[in-house]
């Protein structure tokens, strides 16, 4: 691979004897990582039932390194959201921000949701997330994500930072900037970056990254943690952001990260500062450990002013509204989908209880997508399927992963099955993995086109 010059240069002038150790991490394969998505399947069970040859990630107890000739991505466990994948030391930093359940956290810079789906399986379903993405067609491809997983509370937005920070003032428990960067982690699994790095490009970014801590320090409560994340070396853009963001806000202080022994400090040496509590902030350096390399810092707001009582979103009271719903719900369901309705033209949402009014702002994903209020009938919808499990269900049909059936039906197809008439919710050995209409002798396809296998 050839490095620009500039950078091979900047790295040998920072890392001294460690620079042939990090040039040489370049001769080596990416490391590759999937994380097992708790809400649908435990870790162990995922061990026990898993194709694939894994070796554990030390830094997070449902990651797991992959062989490449295994290609998890293009299995149908992946289309059922049993795991995402996900770069190995990006797993690190869902570990750090560490939320809980009941938590109102934002992910402001979250396409394609990575760490989204990782903080959301630490919050097994309860409290509320909003993931951000500032580009359409990413955050159209976060939502999907969202979706695969299976996850209830969390709300997708396309918005600017600035946008978002006039809505949720001081709101927030936990805010995660994952934040746009010069990518040098990223030369070796996308030779891209790697061309369009330069020294002018990395100080633009340093700019974007103090602009976007701002908005998102304005969006935490006092007492909350705001973790700082890149997949890039550079000081400007790692211990600089954060030795500038902490000089000029005065009631954030950095937090001890508690870090894996492969982990480095922070360098308060290169910062021109030199800042107290750098060297509490994290690097992770691909010829240290099996990953691209990551920084992480975490935050905690000290001071500030309280949260304000803010208008709740309105949501469906009026069961009429609901009839097609309630009686799809009556007739193939076992359990409620608990929460609070709202309709957005034809398509119903759960939400996320004591969710804030979104006037003004641009919506990826409201909430949970149940399904379609048609004329007189209701299509439940394909994240409703990877939300339930075959107890939510009166009718689930199964099917081996290793069957032509199961590759049939990604692609399409319908299927040949016997049973009572109605909607069947479609499993691989047990998890679901999207609708079928059964009528007759034939299980019509309800699998979205869009994902569809050619
Ligand atoms: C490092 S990526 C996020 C990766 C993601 N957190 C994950 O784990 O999958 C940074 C994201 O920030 C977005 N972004 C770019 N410019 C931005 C801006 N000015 N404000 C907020 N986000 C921005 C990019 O589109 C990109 O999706």
């Amino acid at each position: 691979m050839e490095l620009p010059k500039d950078f091979k240069e900047k790295m040998q002038n920072l890392l001294n004897d460690e620079y042939d150790d990090f040039l040489s991490s370049y001769n080596e394969n990416k490391k590759q990582g999937l994380r097992v998505n708790t809400l649908k399947i435990s870790v162990d069970q995922f061990k026990n039932i898993s194709p694939f040859e894994l070796e554990k990630i030390p830094w997070v107890s449902e990651g797991f390194f992959y062989k490449e000739k295994d290609k998890p991505g293009k299995h149908p466990y992946h289309e059922a959201g049993l795991y995402y994948i996900q770069e190995p030391s990006a797993m690190a930093v869902g570990e750090i921000i560490s939320p809980n359940p009941g938590e109102k956290v934002l992910d402001l810079c979250a396409a394609p949701g990575g760490k989204t789906t990782h903080i959301a399986s630490k919050m097994n379903q309860e409290g509320l997330i909003v993931a951000n993405e500032i580009h359409p067609s990413r955050a159209k491809i976060l939502s999907q994500n969202v979706e695969r997983m299976g996850i209830k509370n969390v709300i997708v937005t396309n918005e600017t930072p600035e946008n978002l920070s006039k809505k949720f003032e001081n709101y927030f428990d936990k805010i995660l900037v994952d934040a746009p960067c010069s990518g040098e982690g990223m030369f070796r699994k996308n030779p891209e970056a790697c061309s369009e790095w330069s020294l002018k490009n990395v100080c633009l970014c340093k700019e974007r990254q103090l602009d976007i801590l701002k908005c998102a320090s304005s969006m935490l409560k006092v007492g909350g943690r705001l973790v700082y994340s890149t997949c890039t070396f550079s000081p400007e853009e790692n211990e600089q952001v954060i030795s500038e963001f902490v000089k000029e806000n005065t009631n954030f202080e950095i937090e001890k990260i508690s870090a894996y022994h492969g982990f480095d400090k922070g360098r308060k040496d290169w910062t021109k500062e030199g800042v107290e509590g750098i060297e509490n902030t994290i690097r992770i350096w691909p010829h240290k450990i099996a990953g691209e390399g990551h920084y992480i810092a975490s935050l905690r707001k000290i001071d500030g002013e309280d949260s304000k009582t803010r208008k709740i979103l309105k949501t469906i009271t009026d069961k009429k509204v609901l009839k097609d719903y309630l009686e799809f719900e009556k007739e193939f369901l076992v359990s409620r989908i608990d929460g609070n309705y709202i309709l957005f033209g034809e398509e119903l949402y759960s939400i996320p209880k004591d969710m804030v009014s979104l006037d003004g702002m641009k919506i990826v994903r409201p909430g949970l997508h149940i399904g379609t209020i048609k004329k007189n009938r209701f299509e439940p919808s394909h994240a409703l399927a990877l939300y339930l499990n075959k107890l939510d269900v009166k009718y689930s049909y199964n099917i081996d992963k290793d069957s032509q059936q199961i590759i049939d039906y990604l692609k399409g197809h319908a299927l040949k099955i016997n049973g009572q008439k109605g909607w069947y919710l479609v499993e691989v050995d047990g998890y679901s993995i999207g609708w079928g209409k059964l009528s007759g002798d034939t299980l019509k396809n309800h699998y979205p086109k869009g994902l569809r296998w050619i």
